[in-house]
């Protein structure tokens, strides 16, 4: 069931909210803080109007590719399959939009909680146009089946649906990636003149959105984990800079970069699945430019997740991390791509930083840097015999009251692409929806929010956040940002959980 507010007005196809929003402005004085709580009103124009939306994944037959592909279609066809555990029906488990829900208040004491999907209008995922690229030349029935992911009965029932789906040539640069994929690297655009690939993406793209008659197209990254480039002001500090480098195909453009370009100059948001440096302040300025959105860094799917969730809990409960040891192995290609150290090291990064912010904020524990600095270890190994069911095993040891030591040891099996899939459909279902969102401020002019769409950090283990605010990690904290912000376009109320309608409110004495 959907809602509707008595505190929205509908203004032809745009719903418009008005929030007074709270902060609280803090001053030092001596050894005193002054807590000044302050209120900004803001208003907020949300576009009702769902668009026909295409997606051009770039890595489109991989694990995450043909997953998310075959899963989307198996939801839109209702496609059954069998296995050894029986009959089972498609669903949407694991996507926060599609199979979560929002609390939107309450009757009388009841609270009411509706799918997050139906709060506003939203794209149903069975609609969106799939499209890509990939340096392999398999069509997508056969790249599900090397990908070893979905169950064989369902992967027989998608065949028909998967083959007539080809992914487009796409740009590869060896060496940025693992020295291994070369041998699935069949179906790949000849040359080395950048400028020539990144007019070839761009005309990709126009063809797909002109021949199926979008309205817009997102692009996203699910290829290969690249190393990162050496970022250099010089080469990618401005979008002038950033094409000057890519006419003269300097070295240190990435393919991820390209596409990333690409789909600014066409108009495209473009998200980025993996660690790596794509996203580099050149194409932020393209993408402001072209009023389009970019996204990154890396799903958040399994381990790390739950990493962000534990030490969340810990620190909030006065509890200090010592050690966190994170180590995985997996034997997908993904799994066999960051075999090679340059392309480890991005994803590293990323699961490593994933709780500084969770650390930083607790000074009572972590009163200085030097104690800031935990014990925190990152392996990953490539066993092929577990293919995509990646087997997580973590260590977390915490110092307690009167030296005492808690250790949670964690083995985690993440099937990693059944995770992932439903993850990257959000991403671009949220990526649509914040680009009908505008905001006012003060009753100044609409505006859309920052290019850099950090709203959307709750599905990232490196959130990309806009220039001078800090990046917040804490899953909960994460989600509430992203919950909040539906609901009050909506025109509900946050949620602070006081609860004090139902502990003091007129109905609990009526019963
Ligand atoms: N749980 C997860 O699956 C998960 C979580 C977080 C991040 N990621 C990241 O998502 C990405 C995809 O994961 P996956 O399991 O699908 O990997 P995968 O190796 O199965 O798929 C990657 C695909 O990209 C293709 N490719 C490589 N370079 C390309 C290029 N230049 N252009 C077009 N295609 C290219 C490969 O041929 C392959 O088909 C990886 O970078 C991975 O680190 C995955
Ligand atoms: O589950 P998670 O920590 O979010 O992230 C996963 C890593 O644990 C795994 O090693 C890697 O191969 C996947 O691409 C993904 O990044």
């Amino acid at each position: 069931m959907k809602v509707q507010s008595t505190t929205t007005q509908q203004d032809d196809h745009f719903l418009i909210s008005d929030y007074d929003y709270k902060s609280t402005n803090i001053e030092k004085n001596g050894d005193k803080y002054i807590a000044k709580p302050q209120i900004t009103n803001f208003k907020f124009k949300t576009d009702t109007r769902i668009p026909k939306l295409g997606v051009m994944l770039v890595g489109w037959g991989g694990n995450n590719g043909t997953t998310l592909t075959g899963g989307i279609l198996a939801n839109k066809f209702n496609i059954t399959w069998n296995s050894k555990r029986g009959t089972h029906q498609p669903n949407f488990y694991g996507s926060l939009t599609q199979s979560s829900v929002i609390k939107i208040g309450t009757c009388n004491t009841e609270e009411v909680f509706i799918p997050f999907k139906d709060v506003l209008p939203m794209v149903n995922p069975c609609d969106i146009v799939f499209g890509g690229w990939d340096i392999s030349s398999l069509n997508l029935a056969d790249a599900m089946s090397r990908a070893q992911v979905v169950e064989y009965d369902l992967q027989q029932k998608l065949r028909p649906y998967l083959e007539k789906l080809v992914p487009l040539p796409s740009i590869y640069y060896p060496d940025f990636i693992a020295a291994n994929q070369g041998d699935r690297a069949d179906n790949v655009i000849p040359g080395d003149n950048k400028l020539e690939h990144l007019n070839i993406i761009r005309k990709n793209i126009a063809d797909f959105k002109q021949s199926n008659n979008l309205d817009k197209v997102i692009l996203l990254w699910t290829a290969n984990t690249e190393r990162f480039c050496v970022e250099d002001p010089n080469v990618h500090g401005t979008a002038e800079r950033l094409m000057q480098s890519i006419e003269s195909s300097h070295p240190e453009i990435s393919a991820s970069t390209i596409f990333a370009c690409a789909a600014c100059l066409e108009g495209c948001s473009f998200i980025n699945g993996s660690p790596q440096n794509t996203i580099v302040p050149g194409v932020i300025e393209l993408a402001e430019k072209a009023g389009v959105f970019v996204a990154g860094d890396d799903f958040k799917t399994g381990q790390t997740k739950f990493k962000t969730c534990l030490v969340e809990y810990l620190v909030g409960a006065g509890i200090k991390p010592k050690a966190i040891i994170s180590y995985n192995h997996l034997g997908n290609n993904d799994g066999k791509n960051l075999s090679q150290e340059s392309c480890f090291k991005s994803k590293e990064r990323s699961k490593k930083t994933c709780v500084d912010d969770i650390l930083e904020s607790n000074r009572v524990l972590y009163p200085t840097e030097e104690e800031l600095n935990i014990d925190h270890t990152i392996v990953i190994k490539y066993c092929p015999e577990t293919g995509d069911s990646k087997k997580a095993m973590d260590e977390y040891i915490a110092e307690i009251f009167l030296g005492g030591r808690q250790t949670f040891a964690v083995y985690n099996v993440c099937e990693d692409s059944l995770l992932a899939a439903p993850l990257i459909m959000d991403l671009l279902l949220l990526c649509e929806f914040f680009e009908r969102i505008q905001f006012s401020k003060d009753a100044s002019e609409y505006q859309r929010f920052d290019t850099v769409l950090s709203w959307l950090s709750y599905l990232m283990k490196a959130p990309k956040s806009e220039s001078g605010i800090t990046t917040i990690n804490s899953l909960s904290r994460q989600r509430a940002m992203l919950e909040n912000l539906v609901k009050v376009c909506a025109g509900l109320t946050i949620d602070d959980n006081l609860r004090l309608e139902v502990r003091y409110g007129a109905s609990r004495f009526q019963q």
